[in-house]
């Protein structure tokens, strides 16, 4: 019997400021579709404390991140705040080849670069409701200091200005709404795509 085609999976990117909730979001994303594989990026920021080496980040050192990158490891990487964060090129193109829905959890800028190698990505940003909102969620996450948090909202008023770029916005009010928001994007992107199977 032939071989089935096995068309590519969807490489999914959630991006939107520090502290909008992407993380949370994602995670309850990857229990509604546990097929999703999730990319785990590498970081030279200092693990927060229950974050695990390969589970959260691989934690690398400014020198093993500058080796990555000289050896073309990533497919995008970013200085945000002081700290280096880069997506693992071969984990993503192997996971996609063998048709598998990647997950990217990335800020704005590695977004923005992720666009013009695979243009054919999903791209959605996440929306606090309001600014004020995402002051909160950080400083009650209790992760930044005063410095740290300013120049983490100093950042999200610059990156929603990026928001156009985008394919869609998710406004995450409720986890539970904003992950079913995303869990729809991905069923309609797969129907759109047969659509163009179909027409080829
Ligand atoms: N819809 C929501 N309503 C209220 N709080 C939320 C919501 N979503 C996330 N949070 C809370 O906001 C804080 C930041 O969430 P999270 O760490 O998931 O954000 P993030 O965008 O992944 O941040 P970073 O980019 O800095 O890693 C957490 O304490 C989380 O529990
Ligand atoms: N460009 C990339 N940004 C990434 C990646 N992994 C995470 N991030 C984003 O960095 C900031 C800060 O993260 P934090 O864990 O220190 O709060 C946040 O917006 C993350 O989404 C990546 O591989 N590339």
């Amino acid at each position: 019997m032939e071989a089935k085609y096995q068309p590519a999976g969807l490489l999914i990117v959630v991006s939107g400021p520090s502290g909008v909730g992407k993380g949370t979001v994602c995670h309850s994303l990857r229990q509604r579709v546990p097929t999703l594989t999730y990319s785990v990026s590498a970081t030279t920021r200092s693990p927060r404390e229950g974050e695990q080496d390969g589970l959260n980040y691989f934690f690398k050192s400014h020198y093993q991140f500058k080796q990555m990158i000289e050896h073309d490891e990533l497919i995008e990487w970013a200085e945000y705040v002081g700290n280096y964060y880069g997506t693992p090129r071969k984990f993503v193109e192997n996971s996609l080849a063998e048709g598998r829905d990647v997950l990217l959890e990335i800020d704005v800028q590695g977004a923005l670069q992720v666009k013009k190698s695979f243009p054919e990505g999903v791209f959605i940003f996440l929306l606090p409701p309001t600014f004020d909102d995402l002051r909160k969620r950080i400083e009650n996450r209790g992760s930044e200091t005063p410095k740290t948090l300013d120049h983490r909202l100093t950042a999200a008023s610059e990156e929603v200005k990026q928001l156009h770029y985008y394919d869609y916005v998710v406004i995450n009010d409720e986890v539970e709404q904003a992950s079913e928001r995303i869990q729809s994007i991905i069923v309609a992107e797969h129907c759109r795509r047969e659509r163009i199977l179909i027409n080829h």
